[in-house]
């Protein structure tokens, strides 16, 4: 079969395993097929655990479209697909962040008991950078932060992403004067300097005339491509085909999306593989807290109530007797839906040694895995019949999880009797697209639903009023009062607003303290409506929370340590 993505051994030296594109992929270039990410919250609480194993494969949530979820408390966004089982090579990033798309896949909280149970942030789509050789692995870029926290892995001389732009600078000006020249400053300057000076930049310049070659013909990562890149033959017979599933909108009415088999999947095939991240005690992450108000004058400290539940729970496994949370990584694995009687996929411990798959740990007790960070499980996917193509997979998450589902669809109600006319900020703009809007004083007699706020957009030192772009500088904007409402020469609407700067994330130093800025002539494409914080569906209380149940034929005992199911409380 043509497989686009494999899973195998990383090129990098003790990396465990890495991502490998089994076609040539030119910059723009799709890999997989999409995935979803689940917005993380109280990220401050989560870092206080000893050990967070999800902590090194989150994104900051602001970059991937979550700021407003919960501002101004920190998100994180676990984006739990192909995206998390990329490595790093500072050398060679090829791949961008895979950033999701916003839909609730149609689901409403006035009919839809599956209504904040599933992520709307999905279909974030690896994409190549540059071009990519069939058989390139495929490296995203983690920060240098992550390569300076770890001392002892990568010292002073380890080369960050600026050294590596230096080395090429200098490799491009030796060359500016002309091959020969290049070869003398090459061989009696810089390549001596290297042996005696192991700075950053000159560990991050090719060792060889032939490599700095490369690098000044075809940019520096070519020199690292050979190293970093696997024939097809020895990645399909070491590596896992990981492109099998196809997410689309589930068969199953309101359960939100699927994952659907990409070809025909005969029976006993390995359909993915999926690292593990373990969450001990699922009691120190799952829950979600609110601090209550204090009154002002007291000393006391602020109290908290649990105000809900991760969603990131609805996509691990679990088990009503242990307190182990098993979150899964891997392409297309967070889209699989429960159906116990159209059951086509299982999930077993990985047998084939290329899973970084510890069976020591199938014997440890959920409270030894507390100081270990990192995934040591694995799951494998395999079919349990021939799958035709563009069949929906389904795993049985167990007769608990069928049970409460049950349970919820029946006695669920919609969360407010308003809820039928509730919109979210995505479906608003959508409906008032074109209409004019209301000034602020208009609006106090007819306001705009409650759980809408409007933000203009604006570049600020730039002038470019256009339109929200997707980064989070403009993305979001800043939030505006609609003062005015005229007609420009052309007798489109246009808008006098008072904005309020505000710190666009976590390290913009630039607007510690909020500017208020009065500003003519704004077009109706730069103001839009957004969710007010903790108002959509994933903050409502009723909606469901339960993990995938752990098989019981394949459920250590170790891993029971409760003597109670720990769900009988919803
Ligand atoms: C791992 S996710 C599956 C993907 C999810 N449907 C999505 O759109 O992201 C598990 C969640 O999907 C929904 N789900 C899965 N199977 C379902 C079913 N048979 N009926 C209703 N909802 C289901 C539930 O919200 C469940 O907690």
């Amino acid at each position: 079969i043509q497989c686009n993505v494999f899973l195998a051994e990383s090129t990098i030296p003790n990396a465990g395993l890495g991502i490998f594109s089994g076609v040539e992929l030119n910059p723009g270039d799709p890999v997989g097929n999409g995935d979803v990410c689940i917005p993380i919250f109280n990220v401050e609480k989560h870092h206080e655990e000893p050990s967070d194993a999800i902590n090194d494969y989150v994104w900051a949530g602001e970059v991937m479209g979550m700021k407003l979820e919960a501002a101004p408390d920190l998100i994180e966004a676990n984006c739990l697909g192909l995206d998390s089982a990329l490595n790093c090579n500072l050398a060679l990033i090829n791949v961008a962040r895979a950033k999701p798309k916003y839909d609730d896949a149609g689901l409403h909280r006035s009919h839809d008991p599956a209504a904040g149970s599933i992520t709307p942030y999905h279909n974030g789509t690896t994409r190549a950078t540059i071009k990519v050789p069939i058989g390139g692995e495929l490296f995203k870029h983690y920060g240098d932060e992550w390569f300076k926290g770890r001392p002892d892995l990568f010292g002073e001389s380890f080369p960050l992403t600026e050294d590596f732009a230096s080395a090429e600078e200098i490799i491009n000006d030796a060359f500016s004067f002309g091959e020969e020249t290049a070869r003398s400053i090459l061989e009696e300057v810089i390549f001596p300097m290297q042996r005696i000076w192991g700075s950053r930049v000159m560990n991050a310049i090719p060792k060889t005339i032939d490599e700095a070659s490369i690098a000044f013909r075809e940019g520096i990562e070519m020199v690292y491509q050979p190293n970093a890149t696997r024939s097809i033959n020895w990645l399909q017979e070491h590596g896992k085909c990981v492109d099998h599933i196809i997410p689309k909108q589930s068969t199953i009415e309101g359960a939100g999306r699927g994952a659907f088999a990409k070809r025909g999947l005969p029976k006993g095939t390995i359909i993915t593989g999926s690292p593990l991240h373990h969450i001990p005690m699922k009691d120190n992450f799952i829950p979600i807290f609110r601090t209550l108000r204090t009154d002002a004058n007291s000393d006391e400290a602020p109290r908290r109530e649990i105000a809900g539940q991760q969603l990131l729970l609805n996509y691990c496994f679990g088990h009503s007797e242990s307190t182990l949370l098993l979150c899964p990584y891997g392409a297309g694995i967070g889209y699989i839906n429960h159906n116990q009687t159209r059951t086509n996929v299982k999930v077993v411990w990985p047998d084939d040694g290329l899973m970084s798959h510890d069976e020591t740990w199938l014997r440890k007790q959920p409270e030894e895995m507390i100081e270990f960070s990192g995934a040591h499980l694995a799951l494998d996917y395999v079919a349990t019949r021939d799958i035709a193509a563009g069949e929906e997979l389904f795993l049985d998450y167990g007769d608990d999880w069928e049970e409460a589902w049950n349970g919820h669809a029946t006695n669920w109600k919609s969360e407010r009797i308003w809820s039928s006319s509730y919109a979210s900020a995505k479906r608003w703009n959508e409906k008032v697209d074109g209409i004019p809007l209301r000034t602020a004083e208009e609006t106090s007699t007819d306001p705009y639903p409650a759980n809408l706020h409007v933000r203009c957009h604006s570049e600020l030192d730039e002038d470019d009023w256009g339109s929200f772009e997707e980064w989070p500088a403009s993305e979001y904007g800043y939030p505006c009062e609609i003062k005015e409402r005229k007609k420009d020469t052309k007798g489109q609407d246009i808008y006098s607003v008072r904005l309020v700067t505000e710190k666009y994330d976590r390290w913009d130093t630039e607007f510690e303290s909020p500017q208020v800025l009065d500003i003519d002539g704004v077009p109706r494409s730069a103001i839009r409506f957004f969710d007010a914080p903790f108002t959509t569906d994933l903050h409502l209380r009723g909606a469901f929370r339960l993990p995938i149940g752990i098989p019981e034929a394949i459920m250590p005992a170790e891993w029971k340590n409760v003597p109670f199911s720990v769900y009988s409380d919803p």
